[in-house]
This record gives structure tokens, sequence and C-alpha cells, in this order.
């Protein structure tokens, strides 16, 4: 068995706690309240950039110069497209660029991205894969399934959130992002899947964490 499917399997559990997440059904139904919406965009923008410095990490790991060149666009593409492709989506909730530039992150937010990124730094590239894979991966099982609600993809708000990640182009992404991780653990002991395995649960778990963190719009709790 692939290691991606043994991934599969043992998290479905979470996985399915993800999608019936209120904020990702709110999404898919449309009634979603705004202000829930919003403040996501304005934390996921600042997971993006870190997520960004992922990219940069994996191209410095890479062996073999084709996937370096991947890292690359992918660094390329998020800084100077997708990132500004998500401050105009925000001008449908209203989020000003001045909102964007001062934002801070949420505890959720700074937890979610310094473990990656202290996992991007201090492990192997297989590591890096574990800890990013599920951000791609999960987003892109949810983008599918909530197209397969009647009218979800044409919502005024948030239709094109799941157009865009229901993509055969977005999907691509996720599948180079499995194969990669199944490629690099072909020959692994059990000892090392197993670390990885805790990468990806916990890179999952912090994924519930976000949609739950954003539903309840909750910064630091000594700040209110
Ligand atoms: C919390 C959170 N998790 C996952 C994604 C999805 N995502 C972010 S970067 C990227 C790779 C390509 O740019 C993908 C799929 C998100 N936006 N926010």
């Amino acid at each position: 068995m692939k290691f991606s499917e043994r991934l599969y399997q043992e998290l479905q559990p979470i996985w399915r706690k993800n999608h019936a997440h209120p904020f990702v059904q709110g999404i898919g139904d449309g009634t979603l309240e705004k202000e829930k919406f919003r403040f996501f965009m304005v934390q996921d923008y600042l997971y993006l950039i870190d997520y960004a410095k992922l990219f940069a990490l994996g191209a410095v790991k890479a062996t073999d110069v084709e996937t370096m060149g991947r890292f690359a666009s992918l660094l390329n593409s998020t800084l100077n497209e997708e990132m500004s492709l998500h401050r105009e989506y925000a001008k449908k909730f209203d989020v000003t660029e001045e909102e964007f530039a001062k934002a801070t992150p949420s505890p959720t937010t700074l937890a979610y991205t310094h473990y990656m990124l202290h996992v991007g730094q201090n492990g192997t590239l297989a590591d890096l894969v574990a800890a990013i894979l599920p951000c791609m991966w999960s987003y892109w099982e949810i983008g599918k399934e909530l197209n397969e609600i009647p009218g979800a993809n044409e919502n005024e708000f948030y239709g094109e959130w799941i157009q865009m990640y229901s993509s055969k182009e977005f999907g691509q992404l996720a599948i180079w992002c499995i194969d990669l991780l199944d490629q690099l653990t072909t020959e692994l002991p059990e000892k090392d899947l197993k670390r990885l395995e805790e990468i990806f649960l916990n890179t999952t778990r912090f994924e519930y964490m976000f949609w739950d963190m954003s539903y309840n719009l909750a910064m630091w709790p000594t700040d209110e």
C-alpha cells in the first residue's frame, strides 16, 4: 500500500470532522456569516506568507532539479499571483489593504505556521512534504465535496472559493504533492513512517483548528 493510502485510511475520522465543521458546511450551503469568512481571509493571508516559505525550504531540501523547479514555481505563484488574488477576493468582504498590512496572527495561525516551519527547517524533505500535504489535499477534498452541492459554486460570496479548490489545476497540485510523498517514502523503515504519520496527523489537526478558530473569531483571549 502506498504511504498516502495508509494516511488517508488512518486519518478518515479526523477528515470527516474537518468536512463536517460548521464553517465548511456554511461555505457549502452559503449560510456562513460574512464576518467569519472575513476573519478567515485575513488569517489565511498570514498563513499563506509562511506557507510560501515552506516552498522555499522545499527547493533547498530537494535533491533533483525537477523537484527544485516545482517548489520554486510554487513559491513564485503563491507570492506573486495567489496573494494578490486573495486580496482581490477579500474586497467582496470589505477587507481593506490596510487591514491586511496591519493583521497579526491568532494563536492558532501562529501555532500552525510555526509548527510547519519548524518541521520544514529541522526535518528531511519527506518531513516537510508530510507537513504541507494536509493543507493541499484536504482543501481539494473539501472543494470537490462542496462543488457537488447544487448551486454552491455559484454562490455570490463563496462560489469562487469552491471553484478554485475543486478545480483540475488545484487537484494536479495536490496529486503532485501526494506522489512526491509516496516517492520519498518507498524505502523508508517503519520508524520513519511513524514520524511522518505524526507530522501529517498534527497538520491535519491544525486544519480543523483553523476552521474552528475562524468560526469562533478566536484571537488572543487576553486581548479581549
Ligand atoms: C489554513 C489553510 N489550509 C490550507 C489552505 C490551502 N492552501 C494554501 S497554500 C496552498 C498551496 C498552493 O498555493 C493551499 C492549497 C489554505 N489556504 N489555508
